[in-house]
Parts: structure tokens; sequence; C-alpha cells
């Protein structure tokens, strides 16, 4: 006789705000990661929460030091923040290794009917590599994307989990992802050579080009972190994919462009309210 497991989370009901967890790494400079995130889901409204899995020394130039969290210890954060906060969304950012990712597929998979957005993080804007390892990629490809209801690479990301060509279109890689096991897949900036900006949206049917002007600042520290925490509350809120996608990339192409340029020496902060503080 097969037993169907009890679901390891108590699941409080309903909230009157829009509840998200992100679960990701923290970024001492506080312009991506889950402090990016955190902000990303306070400047749209939303209660964020965080289970870290992994700390990085890290500032607008580049990553000094990191180490991931024991999975036994992610595994108490998610428990603790789904038994009592609970979640309408959730993000999944940095995947250090396999072991951890494992751990957060077996507990994840119990989300039903909650959206699931991927962000396959594995360099930071500076070049910093962020995990990536080839083991983590194969927990990603084989755990993670199954749950994704949204997978929101980058062109290089998105390379590297499906093992396509260099010269592989953003339509193929797309397709792939969703073979894969994703819902849909979202390729953040498709052509990064292109006056214009482009994410590649396949929604398991239709493919969808959401395009607009290439701000020519350095402050894109955190953009994909911003753009996939967004996604994340807009899907929430029941937003259709294809609109939750556009309302994403305008704000974060709004974030890029009146930037926090005075923050830091490299690859300036996103700033997704500004404009919204009189100085
Ligand atoms: N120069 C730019 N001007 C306007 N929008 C941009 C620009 N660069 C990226 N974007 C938008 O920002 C969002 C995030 O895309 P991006 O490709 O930068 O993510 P990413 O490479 O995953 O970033 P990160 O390394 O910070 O995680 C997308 O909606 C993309 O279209
Ligand atoms: C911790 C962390 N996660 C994600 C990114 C991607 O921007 C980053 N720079 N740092």
């Amino acid at each position: 006789m097969s037993v169907t497991p009890l679901a390891p989370y108590h699941f409080p009901g309903k909230a009157q705000r829009t509840r998200c967890v992100t679960i990701g790494s923290s970024d001492s400079s506080a312009g991506a990661g889950i402090q990016g995130d955190l902000k990303a889901f306070s400047s749209v409204g939303a209660y964020g929460a965080s289970v870290v899995v992994g700390v990085t020394a890290q500032n607008t130039t580049g990553v000094s030091a990191s180490a991931a969290i024991d999975p036994k210890l992610v595994e108490s954060q998610l428990k603790a923040v789904l038994d009592d906060v609970g979640a309408d969304g959730v993000k999944v950012g940095t995947s250090w290794n396999a072991p951890l990712v494992w751990t957060l597929v077996d507990r994840l998979v119990w989300l039903d009917d909650i959206p699931v957005v991927v962000d396959p993080v594995m360099e930071t804007a500076a070049g910093s590599a962020l995990g990536g390892s080839e083991e983590s990629v194969v927990a990603i490809r084989e755990g993670l994307l199954p749950l994704a209801w949204v997978v929101t690479p980058n062109v290089r990301e998105a390379r590297r989990i499906t093992r396509l060509d260099e010269d592989a279109p953003p339509e193929q890689l797309a397709e792939e992802l969703v073979q894969l096991g994703a819902q849909a897949a979202l390729i953040t900036d498709a052509f990064p050579d292109d006056p214009e900006v482009c994410d590649w949206l396949f929604d398991g049917e239709k493919h969808h080009e959401i395009r607009g002007p290439r701000a020519s600042t350095r402050c894109d520290h955190g953009a994909g972190c911003a753009h996939s925490a967004l996604l994340t509350v807009f899907l929430a809120r029941g937003v259709d994919l294809v609109g939750a996608a556009h309302q994403a990339h305008e704000a974060v192409s709004l974030a890029i462009q009146r930037g926090a340029a005075d923050i830091g020496a490299g690859r300036h902060p996103v700033d997704l309210l500004a404009g919204s503080v009189d100085w």
C-alpha cells in the first residue's frame, strides 16, 4: 500500500497583502540577491520574506568571498516562513550546489498552485561567478525547471542550462527550457548587442518579444533580481504571464535608467524607488 506523505507545512490562509518569498543569497552591497529582492517586493507593496541559501562578500565591483548555507538550515528557514507567514509567490535565485538544490526541490513540490519563478543566476552584473558548477546546473535542469511557472535566465545562463550552441537563437533556447520542464521561459536581454532591449518570452505555446529602449547607464547591478522578484509579485496577484513580463521589464528598465549612480564605483545598483523620494 502506498501512503501519500503529509505536506510538511501548515500553510496559513490568505493574507490581505501579497506575500512573496525569495530563496537566494545575501549581497552585502544590497543591490542584488535577497536584499535586492526584498526591496523589489516592497517597491510594489508586497510583503517579502527570505530564505538564505548563501552569503556573498560583494560590492558593485564583484564578489570577493562566498559560502553556501547548510541545506538543513535552509530547510528550517523554509519551514519557519511557510508555516507562519505563508506565501502567494516564491522566487528561487542562486543555486550553489546540487544537495542544496535538491533539498529545495523536495520541499517546493508541496507548493501547489503558488507561482514559482526560477532565476538561475550564475554571475553578477560585474562578471563574478555565483555558483554555476556543472552539478548544480544538472540539478537546476532536472529538479528546478519542472517546478518553474517561468524560468528567467539571461542568454548565457540559458545556453549553459540547455547545452545548446553559441548561435542558438532565443526562440530555440526558450523552447528547449520548456521542453526540459518549465511551464514558460523568459530570456532577459536576448540580444545584448542590439541598440534596443528585448526580453524573449515563450509561454509554452506562443513567442512574445518585449521590447524597449536600452538605457546607457552602468546602473544594472541587481537588474535581473529585481526583474524576477517583480514578476513573482505580479504573478502572485493573478496578472497573466505576458502582462507581468511587460510590467516587470518596464519597472526594471526605468530602475536602470534612474539608477543609483552615486553608490559604488563599479556597476551601480538599480533604483526601483528613484523619483518617489524627495531627497
Ligand atoms: N540597458 C538596459 N536598459 C533597459 N533595460 C535593461 C537593460 N539591461 C537589462 N534590462 C532589462 O532588465 C531586466 C533584467 O535583465 P538582465 O538581462 O540585466 O538580467 P540578468 O543578466 O539576469 O541580471 P543580473 O546579473 O543582475 O541577475 C530585463 O527586463 C531587461 O530587459
Ligand atoms: C547574491 C546575489 N544574487 C544574485 C545576483 C545577481 O545579480 C548577485 N549579484 N548577487
